[in-house]
């Protein structure tokens, strides 16, 4: 009989974090100069944790979050997802990973507006190769509450709705770690809460991690953990704060 047992590699990936950052820092140069939107940032993202980023305007939230999900390289450091490092990878290997790891959200929907709801959803299955099935498009639909709107194109839509396709469409390769920029940026207080719930049950009843850049404390509160930057640097953390102690926390770091 032949052994069961998972292999070394599994084991060593399954203890690892969901993500991290060592020592990342970046520097853009220009001909204006160079500016340094990171300057030495280590953290770990545990398994399943679900983690707001804050910071004033310009201290480096979305130049983590790009460097994170390898949108963009760091110009030191390393960053490593489920024990992989992205540095290591050449673009058709980073592809694959952003593919089948990485789930990315972001203020503006950045939905193909010529294609329905459903192809919508079905677009990153194909991008990897895989045939959508029709039940695993409806579920996803269904888990956001958009189940009758397949047909639909983008343009016909509310912005809430355009949000949750999104979500939709990061959900149904069922990645390990989401990415989310600024989700609920465009969307009024209700529809808010129902895509940072989505978001919230991805690390709950999926186990997956959630990376989310906001300016909004009634959003971070969704996190387990607020993760503050000021200029280019982590500037320190706040465990399952309510709005106000994360809108208190963030008025010390700027005052
Ligand atoms: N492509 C770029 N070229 C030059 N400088 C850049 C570039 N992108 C960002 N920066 C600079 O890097 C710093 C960090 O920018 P970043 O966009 O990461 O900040 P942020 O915290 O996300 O800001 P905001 O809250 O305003 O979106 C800022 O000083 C910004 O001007």
């Amino acid at each position: 009989m032949t052994s069961t047992a998972p292999t070394r590699p599994f084991v060593v990936q399954s203890e690892s974090p969901a993500l991290l950052l060592d020592g990342i820092t970046k520097t853009y140069r220009s001909k204006a100069g160079a500016v340094d939107a990171l300057r030495g940032v280590t953290y770990q993202f545990t398994r399943g944790s679900f983690t707001a980023v804050m910071g004033a305007s310009g201290s480096g939230k979305s130049t983590l979050l790009q460097c994170a999900a390898g949108l963009d390289q760091p110009t030191k450091g390393m960053v490593m997802l489920g024990g992989v490092e992205l540095g290591g990878l050449d673009e058709v290997a980073l592809t694959k990973l952003r593919r089948e790891q990485m789930g990315f959200v972001f203020q503006a929907y950045n939905l193909l507006g010529s294609l329905t709801v459903y192809d919508n959803v079905a677009l990153p299955l194909r991008l990897t190769g895989r045939r959508p099935r029709r039940e695993d498009v409806y579920r996803v639909l269904d888990q956001v509450g958009l189940e009758g709107k397949a047909k639909r194109r983008p343009a016909e839509l509310s912005g809430g709705q355009q949000q949750r396709v999104a979500i939709a469409r990061a959900l149904i390769t069922g990645p390990a770690v989401f990415f989310a920029d600024e989700p609920t940026g465009a969307l009024d207080s209700s529809t808010s809460r129902q895509v940072l719930t989505l978001l919230r049950e991805a690390t709950d009843r999926t186990g997956q991690t959630v990376v989310m850049v906001t300016h909004d404390p009634v959003a971070a509160a969704f996190a387990d953990r607020v993760l503050f930057l000021s200029d280019g640097l982590v500037a320190g953390s706040l465990d399952h704060g309510d709005a106000a102690r994360i809108a208190a926390a963030m008025s010390d770091l700027e005052s």
